[in-house]
């Protein structure tokens, strides 16, 4: 995941005392500033009579600031930080008593003055614990039994993977709530070895780091990814300077070791302050090494420089400030720690599987296939699917049945496996005899059919056709749905032409025919009848449009018939609809009319009678007048509900018009481009026409020529070869108009074609 560059947080804290240097230390009201001055050049440890001053910038001075709003303003963040996936750390430095352990822990004695571990400890789960002394690490909490240890002896830092750190050998204990998790602070306080010391009797000894790891997960079980992170609260061991402890014996090498991993920390914090050092010895010291990506990696960190204002602690202080302020300029790289789950990820997709085969046997349950098993099929059931396929291909069987999706892959493997078998028949048969077969090819068809290339054509011991067919069974084939295939036969034919023999013109004639159909030809077509001799000569030419045009419909044009289908019986149902609305208004409009008559001859009637009055003197409507009146109101509402009806359904009418229009000028515009490309066009001349509307000089006018007597029979010109790519279309049109005389089909086909746009879209 990727990170932003943030510096280390850094905050003083002061420690409250009755002798506080109000002369040298200065805490200005913005909280975040700090002066302080001395006497003494702390430089060259000499006094000195002039008074030198430095002031500290920081993220926060804590001057006389509870345990609370010590933990919101310091730890808070980085805490919740680590339940998002963040490590993070929170780190304690100054000199002995200057309060690092009051800030971390607190004090024992009152809930109210706990410190920042018990708070955090509030807000998460699990604790690990550890503490580095003399470099020796040693396991606070290994006086636990149920702890899980990875090694019951020596402790090491160790590299992970990922680029961070842990300790191999601490033990891992589970809490659960709270109360266990201080339990676990509380053992391990009581373990840290504790000191005599001159300046401080409870003063710790060691450097002390809790690590809090933090698993979170969904709560939605299937929801492999998780988030995990370390929490290092940290309370390293005072910083003063050996002269003034006063300790002797195991209390100076104490404090001599604690000087030097502190010297050692220093050092790192300032390689990791000056971005020009390639190197930063982390390794030096344990504790620089576990503290590795809590200093200068995936980590927000936070400093807490713990200070004691009195006159007596001024050096230490500033040694303390100055640290600080390197601390500031160190960036780390915090980055949420964000994983899959192996288990759970494999447990999800079990899981989606077994739900993927409850909805497909359900599918199949509704489907009335019950039994049908998705499962891989077994070597019997792939020799049965072979076995249908053999049948299948060989004609005993007229279909194979679905069954299954598994059956089906199967199915297509096999298939696949007889091709491949055959294509490899095919080629070892060729091999040999290449140059023959190119020179069959070169021959005329009833060469071919005399069978020069021998099994060629033939049709295999499977039953399964292979290679060129005999051009005299080229046309009573079901029309190959595949152009490039017919294409290659035309082009076949017309090498021919080209070699050696002239061109046959006469052959061309019928191919030359417009599509001569109508919205009847969709339903019903009956092919066009042909002379006799003019069906010997079609041995060798495109096949009548309208037989070819039934294949298109059933084959490659199926789907945009079957939606001009469907939109005819909607155009059908809307136009019946809209007949028997017309109805409707016709006899309400003829009822409207009677009634309104009935009306008036009563009103005539009543009129030359003399009106019927109330003993108001109102006028009183009789009651077949009201009744005339109430059914005159009745017609004039079903007249106006009808008659928006009527409205409406022709809209309706209109549109599906449009769009059996639509579709019906797609499907000839098609089949006319297939037919073409299948049995006229030769290749050079489609890759022109599918690189966009040609240009001058696109098309050679010996093509335009060959295309000619090829059979196109266009009244081409050498000029005229553009326009005629250009205006295929109209050139149709013109052809439709030019054969009205033949027959009445293409009369209507024609008509619908010149009325009809051409749309890109269906
Ligand atoms: N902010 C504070 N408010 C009240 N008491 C404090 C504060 N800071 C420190 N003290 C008190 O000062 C004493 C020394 O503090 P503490 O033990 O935390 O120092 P330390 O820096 O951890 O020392 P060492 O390095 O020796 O462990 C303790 O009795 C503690 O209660």
């Amino acid at each position: 995941m990727s990170s932003q560059a943030s510096p280390v947080k850094v905050f003083i804290r002061i420690r409250p005392t009755a002798n506080f240097a109000h002369e040298l230390i200065e805490c200005p009201p913005d909280q975040q500033t700090l002066k302080v001055r001395s006497r003494k050049d702390s430089n060259k440890g000499k006094r000195n009579n002039q008074l030198s001053s430095w002031v500290f910038q920081l993220n926060g001075v804590l001057d006389n600031v509870s345990q609370e709003d010590t933990y919101d303003r310091v730890a808070r963040s980085v805490v919740l930080g680590a339940f998002a996936g963040y490590n993070g750390t929170i780190m304690c430095f100054g000199q002995t008593g200057a309060g690092k352990t009051y800030t971390m822990t607190g004090a024992a004695e009152t809930y109210k003055h706990r410190g920042i571990i018990p708070r955090a400890l509030q807000e998460v789960i699990q604790i690990y614990d550890k503490e580095v002394f003399q470099e020796t690490m040693v396991d606070l909490l290994s006086s636990i039994k149920q702890g899980k240890s990875s090694n019951s002896g020596v402790l090491t830092v160790i590299e992970e993977p990922g680029g961070g750190v842990s300790v191999k050998g601490l033990s891992l204990h589970l809490v659960h709530n709270e109360e266990e998790a201080l339990n676990l602070l509380f053992e391990g306080e009581m373990n840290r070895i504790i000191g005599e010391h001159a300046l401080n009797k409870h003063s710790s000894r060691s450097h002390c780091i809790f690590t809090v790891h933090i698993e979170s997960r969904s709560r939605t079980l299937s929801d492999a990814k998780y988030i995990t992170s370390k929490l290092n609260l940290v309370d390293l061991a005072g910083s003063e300077r050996l002269s003034k402890t006063g300790s002797e014996g195991q209390a100076q090498m104490e404090a001599m070791y604690i000087n030097k991993s502190l010297t050692f920390l220093e050092q790192v914090i300032l390689a990791l302050a000056d971005s020009r050092r390639e190197h930063v010895p982390f390794r030096q010291s344990k504790l620089t090494h576990a503290l590795k990506d809590s200093l200068g990696g995936n980590c927000n960190t936070v400093l807490v420089a713990n200070i004691y204002g009195e006159a007596a602690q001024i050096e230490e202080t500033l040694s303390t400030l100055r640290f600080a302020t390197r601390m500031k300029c160190v960036q780390t790289k915090p980055s949420i720690n964000e994983h899959v789950d192996p288990v759970l990820q494999v447990r999800r997709l079990e899981k989606e599987i077994q739900f993927l085969k409850e909805e497909l046997s359900m599918c199949n349950t509704l489907t009335n296939r019950v039994g049908v098993s998705n499962e891989i099929l077994s070597e019997t059931q792939v020799e049965e699917v072979r076995t249908q396929v053999q049948r299948y291909l060989s004609g005993l069987l007229d279909e194979i049945p679905i069954v299954s999706i598994t059956q089906i892959q199967e199915v297509f493997a096999q298939f696949k496996k007889v091709v491949l078998e055959q294509q490899k028949k095919l080629r070892e048969q060729l091999g040999p005899r290449n140059t023959r077969v190119e020179k069959a090819m070169n021959t005329t068809p009833s060469t071919v059919a005399e069978g020069s290339v021998g099994a060629v054509g033939e049709v295999e011991s499977c039953g399964y056709g292979l290679g060129l067919a005999k051009s005299s069974q080229k046309h009573q084939r079901t029309v190959s749905p595949k152009p490039s295939k017919a294409r290659k036969d035309k082009q076949i034919s017309r090498k021919e032409g080209a070699a050696s023999q002239p061109p046959v013109e006469n052959t061309t004639v019928q191919a030359e025919q417009p599509l001569n159909l109508s919205e009847s030809d969709m339903t019903t077509h009956e092919p066009p009848q042909q002379a006799p001799e003019e069906q010997q000569h079609r041995t060798d030419s495109p096949p009548p449009k309208a037989e070819a045009f039934e294949d298109f419909k059933a084959e490659r044009g199926s789907e945009i018939n079957r939606i001009l289908k469907e939109n005819k019986a909607v155009l059908s149902e809307r136009t019946t609809q809209l007949r028997i609305l017309t109805d409707v208004i016709n006899a309400t409009k003829r009822d409207l009319d009677y009634i309104t008559y009935e009306l008036r001859q009563f009103r005539e009637r009543k009129q030359s009678q003399g009106q019927l009055v109330s003993a108001e003197g109102e006028p009183v409507l009789e009651e077949a007048e009201l009744s005339l009146v109430m059914q005159l109101k009745e017609l004039k509402n079903r007249y106006r509900q009808a008659y928006e009806d009527f409205r409406s359904t022709k809209t309706e009418v209109s549109y599906c018009q449009h769009l059996v229009n639509q579709c019906r000028t797609r499907l000839l515009t098609a089949f006319e481009r297939w037919y073409n490309e299948s049995f006229l066009f030769p290749d050079e001349v489609l890759s022109v026409l599918e690189t966009g509307p040609v240009r001058p000089g696109h098309i050679p006018v010996d093509k335009a020529l060959t295309l000619e007597s090829d059979g196109l029979h266009h009244k081409l010109h050498a000029d005229s070869t553009v326009s005629f790519y250009n205006a295929y279309n109209r050139t149709q049109k013109r052809r439709g108009s030019r054969q009205v005389s033949r027959s009445p089909e293409s009369v209507r086909g024609s008509r619908s074609k010149t009325k009809l746009p051409i749309l890109s879209v269906i």
